[in-house]
C-alpha cells in the first residue's frame, strides 16, 4: 500500500487565512458567488484540514448527518417547504406546517436539523426560519432545485439499493437497459430506465426540466466563439448557404430544446427550420406542450432505431451516450454514420458530453457512478475512439479544455 501524501496542518492553514484574507479584501465572503476559483479553493482547503484533523469517528459520523440532511431538503423540496419561506422575510414553522398541511411537530423536527447543519437559518423571533445563502437554490423555481431531486432519482435511490442488487446481479458491471441499479431502486428492475422515468410521469418531468438547468455539467455549453469548447460557427456560414427548410443540425435526444436554443442563440446563420429536434414521445409532447420551439422541427424518434432524417450536416448527441454501455453505444452512432452524407466530407456526428478525466475529481467520479445506475458510463478519449471505429465512425477531432471535463467528440464517415 503506498503511503497517503503527508498533510502538513500549519501549512495548509497558513494558507488557508491567506486565501480568506484575500476573498475578504475583495467582497463579502458569505454574499453573492464571485471568485469561484478562490472559494472553491478555500473550501477544499478547509476540507482537507477537517479530514487531516478530526476525531475519525466524527469523519465517519460527518457521513451520516448528510444522510439525514439528504432526506430533509429532500422531503422539503417534494413539499415544497423552501417556496414557502420569503427571500426577505421569515416564517414560523406552525404557519408553514399548516402551509404543508402538515404537522408542525414533524416539520419541526426536519426544520430543526437544517438549521443545525445550516442550511436553514433561525429568523428574529424564536421558531421562526429564514433562508441560508444556499437554501434559495431549494425553491422550485431555481433550476438547480430539479437537479437536486435528480441527484436523488437516479443517484441516492438506486445506490441504496446496491447491496441487494449486486446481491442478486452479480459483483459486475450492469451490461444493458434491462436490470440496471436504477430500475431496480425503482422497483421496476425490468424496464430500462427511460421506460421507469415514463412511467413516473412526476419524475420524468422534473428529470427533463433538470436538463435545461445550466449547473449541470455542460448545461452552460458555449457553441460558438472564443468560450467554445468546440466553436460551430463553421455550421452558420454553411447554413447561409442552404434554404430555410434544408436540415442543418438535427439534436438527436434533445430533450425540451436547451441546446439547440444555445445554438441558435449563439451561431450565427442557422434558422430555426434548418434545426430538428428528435426525442421520445413524451418529451416531444411536453415541448408541443409549451408551445413548440420557434419553427424548429420536433419530432418523435428512437435513437436506437434507423435516423429517418438523411443527409443532414451536423448530427448532435448531447448527453446521450454516457446513459448506455458501449454496445448500445455504438448502435446509435451507427445509425448517424448512416445517415451522414455520403457526398459532403463537411458532415459531422458531435458528441458532447463529460468525459471520464486522467485525474478525476470527486465531481467527474460520482457522474460515472451515477451512469453505471443507468447502465452507462464515461469515456476518455481511447474508448470514445473504440466505439466510434466500430460504428463506422472517424473521430477527427477530440476538443477538450484545461479545467473543463466536457469534450465533443467530432467524427465523419469513416
Ligand atoms: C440526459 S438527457 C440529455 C438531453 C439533451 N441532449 C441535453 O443535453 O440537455 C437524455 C435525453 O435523451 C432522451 N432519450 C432517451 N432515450 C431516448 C431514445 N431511445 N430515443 C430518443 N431520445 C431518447 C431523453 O428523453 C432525454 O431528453
Amino acid at each position: 500500500m503506498s503511503t497517503p501524501p503527508h498533510f502538513d496542518l500549519l501549512k495548509a492553514a497558513e494558507g488557508l487565512l491567506e486565501q480568506a484574507r484575500a476573498l475578504a479584501a475583495r467582497t463579502k465572503p458569505e454574499e453573492d458567488d464571485n471568485d469561484l476559483e478562490l472559494r472553491r479553493s478555500i473550501a477544499a482547503t478547509a476540507k482537507r484540514i477537517t479530514i487531516g484533523t478530526a476525531p475519525r469517528i466524527d469523519v465517519v459520523k460527518a457521513d451520516w448527518i448528510v444522510i439525514s440532511e439528504v432526506a430533509a431538503w429532500n422531503i422539503f423540496i417534494d413539499w415544497k417547504a423552501f417556496d414557502h419561506i420569503p427571500l426577505d422575510g421569515y416564517i414560523s414553522i406552525s404557519d408553514l406546517a399548516k402551509a404543508l398541511n402538515a404537522q408542525e411537530s414533524l416539520i419541526a423536527r426536519i426544520s430543526t436539523l437544517l438549521l443545525t447543519t445550516h442550511k436553514l437559518l433561525p429568523g428574529p423571533h424564536p421558531h421562526t426560519l429564514t433562508h441560508s445563502r444556499v437554501s434559495p437554490l431549494y425553491r422550485t423555481s431555481h433550476p438547480v432545485s430539479p437537479l437536486c431531486s435528480v441527484a436523488i432519482g437516479n443517484g441516492m435511490k438506486p445506490f441504496s439499493h446496491w447491496p441487494e442488487y449486486f446481491r442478486l446481479h452479480g459483483r459486475r458491471e450492469p451490461s444493458g437497459q434491462h436490470d440496471t441499479p436504477f430500475s431496480f431502486g425503482w422497483g421496476e428492475p425490468t424496464l430500462p430506465p427511460w421506460d421507469v422515468k415514463a412511467r413516473n410521469k412526476e419524475y420524468g418531468a422534473v428529470f427533463a426540466r433538470s436538463m435545461r438547468s445550466r449547473e449541470i455539467v455542460g448545461g452552460d455549453t458555449v457553441v460558438s466563439g472564443p468560450g467554445a469548447v468546440y466553436d460551430m460557427a463553421w455550421v452558420g456560414r454553411e447554413a447561409k448557404t442552404r434554404g430555410d427548410t434544408e436540415v442543418v443540425v438535427v439534436d438527436v435526444g434533445g430533450g425540451l430544446g436547451q441546446l439547440l436554443g444555445e445554438v441558435l442563440r449563439g451561431v450565427e446563420g442557422i434558422r430555426p427550420g434548418q434545426c430538428v429536434l428528435q426525442d421520445r414521445g413524451e418529451v416531444v409532447e411536453e415541448v408541443r406542450r409549451m408551445g413548440g420551439l420557434g419553427g424548429v422541427v420536433v419530432m418523435e424518434h428512437d435513437f436506437h432505431e434507423e435516423q429517418p432524417v438523411k443527409g443532414g450536416l451536423v448530427y448532435l448527441l448531447r448527453r446521450i451516450l454516457l446513459d448506455y454501455s458501449d454496445s448500445l453505444a455504438v448502435g446509435i452512432l451507427r445509425r448517424l454514420a448512416d445517415a451522414l452524407p455520403a457526398d459532403n466530407p463537411k458532415a459531422r456526428v458531435l458528441i458532447m458530453e463529460e468525459r471520464l478525466l486522467e485525474t478525476p475529481t470527486p465531481q467527474n467520479c460520482i457522474v460515472d457512478l451515477v451512469m453505471l445506475n443507468l447502465g452507462g458510463k464515461l469515456r476518455n478519449e481511447a474508448i470514445y475512439r473504440d466505439i466510434c471505429a466500430q460504428a463506422g465512425l472517424k473521430v477527427v477531432g477530440y476538443h477538450t479544455r484545461e479545467g473543463d471535463s466536457n469534450s465533443v467528440v467530432e467524427c465523419t464517415r469513416a
